[in-house]
């Protein structure tokens, strides 16, 4: 398992992320708010955690829906999956949408999201005057299976 150093502040009551399953992929992000969010269908806004993280360079986090959320309540990520620099220093915010048509009342602890930790390439570019041949070359889009 890679061990990464994180600076962590965590400004809300609730546990610091972690892993729900030895196998689970994401650490469930709880909505850190001193009053209920109340979103009307297709109302957006910037949920809270109340976390701050300092991930090493060559790492990113990514910010995920949940799907029991987006199922059961049509709340989902609009911005999937969002996008935590290694340099960000600020607090991680969620932005949620109701996708339902009816309202959703988001509580303070709710798990609203889940983070994901990713290696990052950084790279450099090679200008170059031809691009490598392939099989597909152009196409896209659906062009695959095409009699
Ligand atoms: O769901 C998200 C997405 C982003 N961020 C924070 C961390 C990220 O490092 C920063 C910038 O995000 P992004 O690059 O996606 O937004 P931008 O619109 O390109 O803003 P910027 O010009 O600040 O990069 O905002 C969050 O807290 N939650
Ligand atoms: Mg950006």
């Amino acid at each position: 398992m890679t061990q990464l150093q994180v600076k962590i502040v965590n400004k809300s009551q609730h546990a610091v992320p972690a892993y729900a399953t030895s196998g689970a992929s994401g650490m469930d992000l709880k909505a850190s708010i001193n009053e209920d969010i109340v979103l009307q269908p297709l109302e957006r806004t910037l949920v809270p955690t109340g976390l701050f993280i300092e991930l090493p360079e060559g790492f990113e986090a990514q910010i995920r829906p949940r799907s029991g959320l987006a199922i059961k309540q049509g709340l989902t990520c609009l911005n999937t999956p969002g996008t935590i620099d290694a340099d960000y220093r600020g607090e991680i915010k969620v932005i949620l949408i109701n996708l339902s048509n009816e309202a959703q009342t988001i509580h303070n602890g709710d798990r609203v999201a889940q983070m994901v930790i990713q290696k990052v390439e950084i790279i450099s570019w090679v200008p170059v005057e031809e691009l490598g041949e392939t099989v597909r070359a152009a196409g896209g889009f659906g062009h695959t299976g095409k009699q």
